[in-house]
């Protein structure tokens, strides 16, 4: 079958409609997967298709209001959910998580790590607080949840599988973005330092990058980046941004029995677009110039 007609618009083609699955259905049946930030954007695009193909699900953030909608909403694809209120830059709430999770459905099989804080902001503007909070809730964070799956599972002797959500910036560093960009690449490190200890136990450890996925929930000071560059479609290599679920797919097959030797390993989900790299780039601007920022004031 063509991808698409020998006449149809040029860039990647377009992914099968919301609904469409590559794995079996029931593949997740009896599986219970947590996702953290899965009340909004990618992590309950996510987190929705591990419920069509079956799984149980245990949703986990800051605002309850956010998480009871999306309980409701993912709960009509099939599966039990739950929502836990935490702020995962805690440990022990942290802690709390697992434990109402294990109440309601057993130990997670599957952690999603896709929570993360993030805006835009010139290094030399940046507090120490802000800096915190971001490194806090995106590194930090990611590591209380994967300790606590880990430690859980080693002493129960079953197997798992974490999925950290990253960004490609933790590779080429993220201008405007420096506490986000040290904070993914210290994910994604973790990534690759875990999956070797624990693989003995039988627990995958891999990361999962998304391209430019705009959505409906992204926070004002990011959408606000974003409206600054117009035409987004036409500045990717594959001249279209990416759908959330095509990170849900992506997501799923890296926990389903069929990417069990995958471990250690980052898959990035964005047509290639962190690859684009040209001897001679645009003008630079600076990070205060594209903020929109006057000179810098102490
Ligand atoms: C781009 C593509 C790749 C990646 C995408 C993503 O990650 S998308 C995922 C995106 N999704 C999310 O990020 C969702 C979650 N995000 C959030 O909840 C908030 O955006 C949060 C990160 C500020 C955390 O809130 P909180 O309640 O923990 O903290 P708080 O309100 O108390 O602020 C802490 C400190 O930060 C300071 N500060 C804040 N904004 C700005 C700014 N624009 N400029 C400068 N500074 C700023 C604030 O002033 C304070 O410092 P101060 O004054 O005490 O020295
Ligand atoms: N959308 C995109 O194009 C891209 C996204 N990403 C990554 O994808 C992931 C999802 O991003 P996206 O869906 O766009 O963003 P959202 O802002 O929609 O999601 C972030 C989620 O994290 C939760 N969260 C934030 N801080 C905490 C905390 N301290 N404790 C618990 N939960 C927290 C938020 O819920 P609450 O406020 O209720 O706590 C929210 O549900 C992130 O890891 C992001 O870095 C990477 C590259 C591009």
């Amino acid at each position: 079958m063509p991808r698409r007609a020998v006449d149809g618009p040029p860039g990647l083609p377009s992914p099968p409609p919301p609904g469409a699955s590559a794995l079996p259905p029931g593949t997740f049946a009896g599986t219970v997967v947590l996702v953290t930030g899965g009340g909004t954007g990618l992590g309950k695009a996510v987190a929705a298709e591990f419920a069509r193909l079956g799984a149980d699900l245990v949703i986990a953030s800051r605002k309850e209001d956010r998480l009871a909608a999306a309980r409701d909403e993912l709960a009509a694809l099939g599966g039990r959910v739950t929502a836990a209120a935490c702020d995962i830059r805690d440990p022990l709430r942290v802690a709390e998580v697992f434990d109402a999770a294990e109440e309601a459905h057993g130990l997670p099989d599957v952690l999603v790590n896709n929570a993360a804080a993030n805006f835009p902001v010139p290094s030399e503007d940046m507090s120490p607080n802000a800096w915190r909070s971001v490194v806090d809730a995106t590194l930090n964070g990611t590591f209380y949840m994967t300790r606590e799956f880990g430690r859980r599972h080693l002493a129960a002797r079953t197997p798992g599988s974490v999925i950290n959500v990253g960004a490609s910036y933790a590779w080429t560093g993220g201008p405007g973005f420096a506490h986000s960009a040290a904070a993914k690449a210290g994910v994604k490190s973790l990534v690759e330092s875990l999956a070797v200890e624990w693989g003995p136990y039988g627990i995958q450890v891999n990361g999962l990058v998304p391209g430019l996925m705009p959505h409906d929930d992204m926070t004002e000071d990011i959408r606000g980046n974003l409206d600054r560059a117009h035409d987004k479609d036409a500045r990717q290599p594959a001249l279209r941004v990416g759908r959330p679920r095509e990170l849900g797919w992506a997501a799923t097959f890296l926990a389903s029995p069929y990417a069990r030797f995958i471990t250690g390993h980052t898959l990035v989900v964005d047509g290639a677009n962190w690859q684009r790299r040209a001897l001679v780039s645009p003008p630079v601007v600076t990070v205060r110039e594209q903020l929109g920022r006057g000179p810098f004031a102490e």
